[in-house]
Parts: C-alpha cells; sequence; structure tokens
C-alpha cells in the first residue's frame, strides 16, 4: 500500500506556513503539527496510564458511563470487534476530568498525568484551531470554550487478526482532533482525493490533526472532513489518544458570516451538535453522509 505524505507543520513557523496549513485543511483534511511544546516524558507517560487502564476488569471499565451519547467506555461490537475505548466528556472541565479518574479508580499519578495531558492538549488543541481560523481570514476567533472529548483507544491486534479491521471506515464528527498515534504499531489509512486508501505511518512526537464534519460544516464547506480507519497490519496491540474540539459551546453549528457571500452561498443548514450527532448514530452512516442530509437544498431533519 502507499503511503501518504501527511503536511507538516511547524508551529513555530506562523504564520508562515499559515497557506500550507489552509492547503492541508482545504486538500487532505489532515496534517501534522512538531514544535507543539508537549513534552515527550508527558506523552510517554500518558501512554503508560492508558495502557494500564485497559488491563482493568470489564465491570470497572464500564464505570466510564456516557455523558452524551457514545462518550463513555465501548467495548468490542460486532463492527468493531478488535476495538474498544474510553471516552471523557467534557476534557476541557478539569471537574470532569477528575470525576472521569475517579471511577477508573486512576492512581495519584496516573490521575496527575491525565489532568495534565488533557489540560495541556486542550489548550494545544484551541491554538491549532485559531490557526486554522487565521488562515481563513478570521481575525481573533476563539475557541477557548468549545467542548472537547477525550477518547483513549485500544485496538486487540493479534497474530489470527492480521488484515482485519482495527476500526471501519469513519470521518470524526466534530470539528478538529488531535491524535497521539501508536509509537510503533501503524495501520491507520486515510481517503485521499481519488477515493484511495492509503497508509498514514507514525511520526514519534508529532501530532496527528484531522478535520472532521463540523470543520466541513462550519466552513461553508472550505475544509475536507477526512475519511480514515484503521487496519491490523501486525500482532501487536495498538494504542491511540485522541481530542477532538466538538463544536461551539452552544451547540450550534453555522458558518462565521465572513465565510458567506453570494459567491459562497450557505452550503448546509445551521445545526446542534448534539442533534447532529444523534442523527448520525441512528443513521448508522458514519463517513460523513449524514452531512448531505442537512445541505441548505434538503428538507429540515433536525431543527
Ligand atoms: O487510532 C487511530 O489511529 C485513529 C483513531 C480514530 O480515528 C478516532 O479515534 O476517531
Ligand atoms: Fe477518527
Amino acid at each position: 500500500m502507499e503511503e501518504v505524505t501527511v503536511p507538516v507543520i511547524d508551529l513555530l513557523n506562523l504564520p508562515a506556513e499559515s497557506g500550507k496549513l489552509l492547503s492541508a485543511c482545504e486538500g487532505l483534511g489532515c496534517f501534522r503539527v512538531v514544535n507543539h511544546r508537549i513534552p515527550t516524558e508527558l506523552q510517554r507517560e500518558m501512554k503508560a496510564a492508558v495502557r494500564s487502564l485497559f488491563d482493568l476488569p470489564d465491570d470497572v471499565k464500564k464505570l466510564n458511563s456516557d455523558i452524551i451519547a457514545g462518550s463513555g467506555y465501548v467495548g468490542p461490537t460486532k463492527e468493531n470487534p478488535l476495538y474498544e475505548a474510553f471516552g471523557l466528556y467534557d476534557a476541557a472541565d478539569a471537574a470532569d476530568v477528575e470525576a472521569f479518574c475517579s471511577r477508573l479508580h486512576a492512581s495519584p499519578r496516573q490521575r496527575e498525568t491525565i489532568k495534565t495531558y488533557a489540560l495541556k492538549l486542550h489548550e494545544l488543541m484551541v491554538d491549532i484551531a485559531c490557526k486554522l481560523a487565521d488562515s481563513l481570514g478570521l481575525v481573533d476567533y476563539s475557541f477557548k470554550d468549545w467542548p472537547c472529548q477525550f477518547r483513549l483507544n485500544k485496538y486487540n491486534f493479534t497474530e489470527e487478526t492480521v488484515g482485519s479491521s482495527g476500526v471501519q471506515l469513519h470521518t470524526d464528527s466534530g470539528f478538529l482532533t488531535v491524535l497521539q498515534e501508536d509509537e510503533s504499531v501503524g495501520g491507520l489509512e486515510v481517503m485521499d482525493s481519488s477515493g484511495t486508501f492509503v497508509a498514514v505511518n507514525p511520526l514519534p512526537g508529532s501530532f496527528l490533526i484531522n478535520l472532521g464534519d463540523v470543520a466541513k460544516a462550519w466552513s461553508n464547506g472550505r475544509v475536507h472532513n477526512i475519511k480514515h480507519r484503521v487496519q491490523c497490519k501486525e500482532a501487536t496491540p495498538r494504542v491511540s489518544i485522541a481530542l477532538f474540539l466538538l463544536s461551539p459551546k452552544d451547540g450550534k453549528v453555522e458558518p462565521p458570516p465572513a465565510l458567506v457571500d453570494s459567491d459562497h452561498p450557505r452550503l448546509y443548514q445551521t445545526f446542534t451538535y448534539v442533534d447532529y450527532r444523534k442523527l448520525r448514530l441512528s443513521s448508522g452512516s458514519r463517513a460523513g453522509e449524514t452531512l448531505n442530509l442537512l445541505a441548505t437544498n434538503q428538507a429540515p431533519t433536525i431543527a
């Protein structure tokens, strides 16, 4: 399989790399960041904490219950039998992070690591979103109060599962995702503009940024919600950590006025993120198709 060249954005070299950032968002819908100031040690400690959470007994794992639909622990399913994940909503809220740790009986050290990681990654994510808004010509746009979801992913890959699916094809439903990949186990594949799957191989120390459905609607179609999946390529369990910046605080997704004019008429109806998420879950389609139901030329589906 071909390997895709994911554009690498040096966060210390903005706004010089603003054009490169925007082309990555408009084209592939994905880029990497380096010089992000998240210490390697924190990334390593967080990975260790996440690995140990997955060793908890099933009944404890299930204490990580949903806050919004699908935000809590997900065990293996028929669609994704090798996949399990913990979830946390809202990772931008220190009390929610505490509650998540308490429910899973996290040790004081794990708790400290998870809290610091959530705080720092949230700051990084808001900073990246601002840089993206800058590149679209939006001055002083703030993402600080946008809710944010955390997901800790584990793929139980073994000798027998090589060649099978780790997680099915999907887009991320929110605005922007920051992913700390597995340091060594690959398997992530993205769909390029020709509809071909291409491998994304890990680049340790960097973070991978994906744009989701909310970014496409919010930007009035300017940026691309990247389709991706995970395949089992080797017999080693794989762990990744994702932070999702979801939607504006009031949940209302609509483009800033500066992104709408007679040459760029509104492409999507205004919708709320929570309703969108429900619609996506109930429709069973995970790869951005649900957004088509909300095009301005469609009858209103959700208020
Ligand atoms: O594990 C990965 O590399 C991707 C995870 C992912 O796509 C997700 O959590 O939405
Ligand atoms: Fe994803």
